[in-house]
């Protein structure tokens, strides 16, 4: 298992090592002794969860505020999607900045992503299933998200909108300025 630094501040890439023989293959997908030894991070997670999307589906941007925030481990078990990470924790030196990342069944990275960040991703292709360990419980009242295609972010999903679908909610999410401000006022 190899544990990469990305550019942004205590966001990893995890690329597990995989055992293939004439029976397919084996890999750990998470091992906690060499997760903490690596990052320096502590992780506890409580929930996993799992999510199938087809072509052209984008989910987020997505985070839980306050005490509800999460970390997450996020992999891809079939189909390919790109990942899309957006450190919003004002006291780090890369807030503001996103990583996207291709995360598939093939290549089984995974993205740490820390508490704080806003998450999301897009799927490439016909379609994909969604893998994740959170280190805090789902809080539908904590709920928060920016929108996909924020002027100020301006994140490359890597396909033509046209070809997006996006959920009812998700396509209501503000604005990163209209977002820092409703926190700000919490
Ligand atoms: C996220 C979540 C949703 N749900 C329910 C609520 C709702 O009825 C249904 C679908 O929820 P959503 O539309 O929010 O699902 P989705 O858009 O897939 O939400 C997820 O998106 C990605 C990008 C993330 O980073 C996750 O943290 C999460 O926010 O599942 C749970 O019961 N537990 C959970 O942890």
């Amino acid at each position: 298992m190899t544990i990469q630094e990305t550019n942004l501040k205590d966001c990893y890439i995890i690329e597990p090592t995989v055992f293939g023989d004439e029976r397919g293959c084996f890999f750990e997908s998470f091992n906690q002794r060499t997760f903490e030894k690596e990052t320096g991070l502590s992780a506890n997670f409580v929930q996993d969860n799992r999510s199938k999307s087809s072509f052209g589906v984008l989910r987020g941007l997505h985070l839980q505020l306050g005490e509800f925030a999460q970390a997450k481990l996020v992999s891809v078990l079939s189909g390919e999607v790109l990942d899309v990470a957006v450190d919003l924790r004002e006291q780090s030196p890369t807030y503001g900045q996103h990583i996207a990342v291709k995360l598939s069944g093939e290549n089984k990275k995974q993205m740490f992503i820390p508490r704080g960040f806003a998450h999301g991703f897009v799927v490439l292709s016909e379609s994909a299933e969604f893998f994740y360990k959170c280190d805090n419980f789902y809080a539908p009242q904590a709920e928060s998200g920016i929108i996909f295609n924020d002027p100020q972010l301006n994140i490359d999903w890597g396909l033509d909108e046209s070809k997006l679908t996006i959920s009812e909610k998700d396509q209501k999410l503000p604005t990163l300025d209209t977002y820092l401000k409703t926190v700000s006022q919490l």
